[in-house]
């Protein structure tokens, strides 16, 4: 069957109340309202297996460890188990941290109220919280109640709480609070809810230092969050003694805003927010607590609870509701903190690059593109922030390189290593893992393994009229560099001897004699490290295209050593050996093989390429 063509019929538009004089949009938040968790309650009373004692003493632990100073246990009269850890809770000394009210719910049931009353007795802090649905629709199906008879069933209730805790001598040890929740708030009618939670007030009689909390749920969500704002301030405009009542949200996520809800609500002058973590809760859930938390983090407002580790809080969320946590959930889920496409890894490599450039600090605004929150405050690290799949482009392959191997690649080799990921990724089909990544890289530009063409030992001198410099012979015009040395090609060695401006184009000069045209495109080199263990990393491009202009191409050379020149060589040779696999085999010139080694003398003993002992069998 297709839906309704007309569904009017069947569902009727929610008709908003009419507060043309509305002060809230107009708001903006800035601070932290009160909190209540009531991951222990509606949270828990909507799993398919309940927590069971041990695993609600680990949440509510996680809970105070977080910072919540209210926090919703247990429904006492609905199971043994809800009024055995309450009383666990209250029994065990420094269970519950002096600062923690303590929160139980009953509905308006006398036999109710005095079970829940009992499995509070002893406690520090405690908030007995009654509900009775006050919509029309409730009243009529599920009570056949009356205005009248909810008020005085309200009342009654109220009363009865009274007795048993503020004005029940055995009961003085504890401090009272008292929540009263008109279920269905937002489906009801905005003038009964007034009236009716006058009447509980007048009946609990609250003061200005220990306020009654109201508490207006959302209980099913039924229009867009502005209208349940208007309700919100509506009731905030109409309640009288507004300074002895804490107004409370307790927003359901039906139509998905519940988010959006609580904070327009809270510009309508409500002070506190019931909700759970990640949003479980009846149904679609109760708002999410860690994205209203944080939402105000991201604006510059302390929430007054500490998601800094927020992998741990997600694991005991995980094993206590056994709901997963959704992957995009948001801050808290597993992809919103990393980039796969590349247009977004590039721009959050470069927002990186900029911080780091700047060498910021937490003083400093935080200005990453898309990336609203610093991974680092909740306890992510930067490393998982840019993943790599087919929709991948260089910037997040620089960025893993950059991390895992601290190399600034140079733009052309991003360009050429990303299009071997590219590869890799499509081959594979699937995501590349940073240290697979990382592989790639290491073994496609010999940072672990001997290229074709390898140094063995060398020797740079210097025309002595010339200023000497290490890498790229920027000295004067005239200045020349001998490179003579020993190579290894395919195994076999060779000595061979150049001439030209510095390291690279004397050794290029060299390989010519053996048959390697060079063609030099670009070349860059930065430090790695500080301090006694500095290291240069030295990256060269040679074409490969040759005289074939259908065919134009480059490879790069990587090379790293602690002497400059020597980081040069190498990477050259890289980039050799990949020139003479991407040409047809020539014949060697016989006059420049295996010339013995005999007037060389050793530059600072055997070469180390990258990291590695190149010296050839039989040396
Ligand atoms: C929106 C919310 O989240 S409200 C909280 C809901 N949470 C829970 O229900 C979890 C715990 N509940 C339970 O374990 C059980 O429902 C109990 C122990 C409370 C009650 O169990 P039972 O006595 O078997 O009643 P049942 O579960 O059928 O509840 C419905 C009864 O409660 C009444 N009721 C519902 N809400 C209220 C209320 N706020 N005040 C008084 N009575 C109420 C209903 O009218 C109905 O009464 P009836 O049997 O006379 O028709
Ligand atoms: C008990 C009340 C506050 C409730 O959970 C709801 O209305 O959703
Ligand atoms: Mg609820």
């Amino acid at each position: 069957m297709p839906m309704l063509k007309n569904p009017s019929t069947k569902y009727k538009a929610f008709k908003p109340i009419d507060l043309p004089d509305r002060q809230w949009p107009s708001k903006t938040l800035d601070k932290a309202p009160r909190w209540l968790s009531t991951d222990l309650r509606d949270g828990n009373q909507s799993l398919i297996d309940p927590m069971d004692g041990d695993q609600k003493w680990r949440y509510f632990k996680m809970l105070t460890d977080i910072g919540y100073k209210e926090i919703e246990v247990s429904f006492p009269s609905a199971s043994q188990t809800d009024f055995d850890f309450t009383r666990r809770l209250v029994e065990t000394p420094g269970a519950v941290p002096d600062d923690v009210w303590l929160q139980v719910l009953s509905p308006c049931r006398e036999d109710f109220i005095r079970r829940t009353i009992e499995s509070m007795k002893g406690a520090n802090k405690a908030i007995v919280h009654l509900y009775l649905a006050t919509s029309e629709c409730f009243q009529r199906i599920v009570f056949g109640m009356t205005r009248e008879q909810s008020v005085e069933l309200a009342v009654r209730s109220t009363k009865l709480v009274r007795s048993l805790t503020k004005d029940n001598p055995d009961a003085q040890g504890t401090e009272w609070a008292y929540e009263f929740s008109p279920e269905t708030f937002s489906d009801s009618s905005p003038e009964f809810v007034v009236e009716i939670c006058e009447a509980v007030k007048a009946a609990w009689e609250p003061t200005k230092e220990n306020p009654i909390i109201f508490n207006l749920p959302a209980t099913v969500e039924v229009s867009t969050p502005n209208v349940y704002a208007d309700q919100i301030e509506y009731f905030c405009r109409h309640i009288s003694e507004r300074e002895k009542v804490c107004v409370s949200l307790h927003p359901h996520n039906d139509r998905g805003c519940a988010t959006a809800a609580s904070e327009l609500a809270q510009m309508a002058g409500a002070d506190r927010v019931e909700g759970c973590l990640f949003g479980n809760g009846e149904r679609t859930g109760n708002v999410d607590l860690v994205t209203l938390a944080l939402n105000l983090y991201t604006q510059g407002i302390h929430p007054n609870v500490d998601f800094s580790d927020i992998t741990n809080v997600i694991d005991i969320v995980e094993d206590c509701n056994k709901i997963p946590v959704h992957p995009r959930a948001p801050y808290g889920g597993q992809l919103v903190v990393c980039a796969f496409s590349g247009s977004h890894q590039d721009a959050i490599r470069k927002g990186f690059k900029l911080r780091e450039q700047a060498r910021a600090t937490d003083d400093d605004e935080w200005q990453i593109p898309y990336l609203p929150l610093d991974p680092a405050d909740i306890g992510r690290t930067y490393e998982a922030v840019i993943r790599v799949n087919s929709q991948s482009g260089k910037g997040g392959v620089a960025w893993v390189i950059q991390r895992a191997l601290d190399l600034d690649l140079p733009r052309g080799l991003q360009i050429a290593f990303s299009k071997i990921v590219q590869k890799e990724t499509e081959d594979l089909g699937r995501e590349l893992k940073p240290k697979e990544i990382q592989a790639l890289f290491e073994t496609e530009y010999h940072l672990k393994s001997i290229p074709r063409i390898s140094l063995i030992d060398y020797e740079l001198s210097t025309d002595r009229s010339a200023s000497p410099n290490p890498a790229m012979g920027k000295q004067s015009a005239n200045a020349k560099r001998t490179f003579h040395g020993i190579i290894s090609m395919d195994g076999r060695e060779h000595t061979i001897r150049g001439v030209g401006n510095g390291p690279i184009s004397s050794l290029a000069d060299a390989l010519r004699t053996i048959g390697v045209e060079l063609d030099v495109l670009d070349y860059k080199e930065h430090a790695i490290g500080r301090g006694k263990g500095v290291k240069a990393a030295t990256f060269i491009e040679c074409d490969i295209s040759g005289s074939d202009e259908n065919r134009k191409q480059a490879v790069w050379g990587v090379g790293i050593h602690e002497d400059t020149a020597q980081a040069s060589l190498i990477a050259m040779l890289g980039a050799a050996s990949k020139v003479i696999s991407s040409r047809p085999a020539t014949p060697m010139p016989t006059a420049s093989l295996a010339t013995p080694l005999t007037t060389l003398k050793p530059f600072g003993g055997r070469v180390n390429i990258n990291g590695l002992e190149s010296r050839a069998e039989g040396m």
